[in-house]
């Protein structure tokens, strides 16, 4: 498969090539910058020196690009992604989009959360959280990667929304993201002394992965869905850990949680169970596609806490950007995913 890289020069662009690279069934043809057109890749990536000998063209000519490649993956700034997508419209390319821009069924809810306007709400689309969707991501044109914490979360609460096991309008979500998560360019909260000896909130209830999770758990448990999510920033590069918190219904048992959980992902191969009263860890999936889960059922307040860790880079974008387009492609979902995370 020829595929393109549309955003190459951010940190999940550069983490798909990292991952393409040695995908056996994908050919790299095109990759992009607007900054940067003309460089070569390794002159802002030295990791990747010798492995991409082309040049980084503009997304001018993104037709051009089009034609050539059978997947384009974009890893732009939410807003941007609709453009090329609109753009590549009447061609037989599919695109994975690593932002946002796809990944609402009711654009209303986008255009609220994202505060720019929808231009291409006609696109037909699916979410692209592969355990959960993926019969539709088989035949997709345009998937909307899930994002990073949403991917962590949702994972967590799925087995018990689907179960009906909890209360899903208890649901809190306390994630905690190195700092990758944020992307290549400078920001004052991302310097090292900010950063440093520190750990902090940020956007509590005003989050745009809250809608994204509250849009997957509702699809799933077929009830409305209000939550709270409140990401920290903490001072490792990479890693999300998800804490999530939600009331068992009256009867539930520490045993039936334990059976939501391996029912819906006994045989997914990228969800590791970590199983009752166990602790993930963000070291222990480092540079891999796994999502590693635990649960915690508290008898005293009735309430279930389910532990995920995933890398924010990998399973959260770049990794399930490839295991998408395996489905996509009809090929063995673990091509050129089949990490061994980098421990310690
Ligand atoms: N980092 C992460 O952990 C995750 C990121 N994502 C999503 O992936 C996408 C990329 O994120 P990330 O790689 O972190 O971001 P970066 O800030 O590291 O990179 C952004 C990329 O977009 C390009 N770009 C920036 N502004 C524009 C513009 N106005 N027009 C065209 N291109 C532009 C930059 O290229 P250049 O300036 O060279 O043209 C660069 O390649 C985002 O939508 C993000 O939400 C999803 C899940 C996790
Ligand atoms: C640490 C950090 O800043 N994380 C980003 C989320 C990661 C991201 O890029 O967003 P998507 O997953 O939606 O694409 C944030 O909170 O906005």
């Amino acid at each position: 498969m020829k595929v393109s890289v549309i955003g190459a020069t951010g940190y999940a662009g550069a983490e798909l090539l990292r991952l393409l690279y040695q995908h056996p069934q994908a050919e790299v043809v095109h990759i992009t910058s607007e900054s940067h057109t003309g460089e070569k890749i390794a002159s802002l990536y030295p990791h990747l020196r010798g492995l991409y000998d082309m040049e980084l063209e503009s997304m001018k000519d993104i037709e051009r690009i089009g034609r050539d490649s059978d997947f384009v993956f974009i890893g732009l700034p939410h807003g941007h992604a609709m453009e090329v997508g609109r753009a590549l419209a009447g061609m037989p390319v599919r695109i994975i989009d690593l932002g946002a821009d796809y990944r609402f069924a009711d654009t209303e809810v986008y255009e609220a959360w994202y505060h720019v306007p929808h231009t291409h709400q006609e696109a037909e689309r699916v979410y692209g959280l592969a355990e959960l969707y993926r019969e539709q991501i088989k035949n997709a044109k345009i998937i909307g990667n899930a994002g990073c914490f949403t991917t962590a979360s949702i994972l967590a609460l799925a087995p018990l929304a689907k179960q009906h096991l909890i209360d899903v309008n208890t649901i809190i979500v306390d994630a905690k993201s190195g700092v990758s998560g944020a992307g290549r360019s400078a920001k004052q909260a991302n310097h090292f002394p900010e950063l440093y000896d520190n750990f902090r909130a940020y956007n509590v209830a005003k989050h745009r992965h809250t809608p994204e999770i509250e849009q997957a758990l509702a699809d799933i448990s077929g009830e409305k869905v209000l939550l709270n999510f409140t990401p920290h920033l903490v001072p490792m590069s990479r890693g999300i850990l998800s804490t999530c918190y939600a009331n068992l219904k009256e009867g539930v048992t520490a045993d039936l949680v334990s059976a939501a959980f391996a029912k819906l992902y006994g045989k997914e191969y990228f969800i590791r169970l970590l199983g009752e009263g166990a602790y993930p860890s963000t070291k222990e999936v480092r540079g891999s596609n796994f999502c590693d889960i635990a649960w915690h059922v508290d008898e005293r307040t009735g309430r279930v806490i389910v532990l995920s860790a995933i890398d924010n880079l990998v399973k959260g974008a770049a990794g399930q950007a490839v295991q998408n387009f395996n489905i996509a492609c009809g090929f063995e979902e673990r091509m050129g995913l089949d990490f061994v995370p980098l421990y310690p």
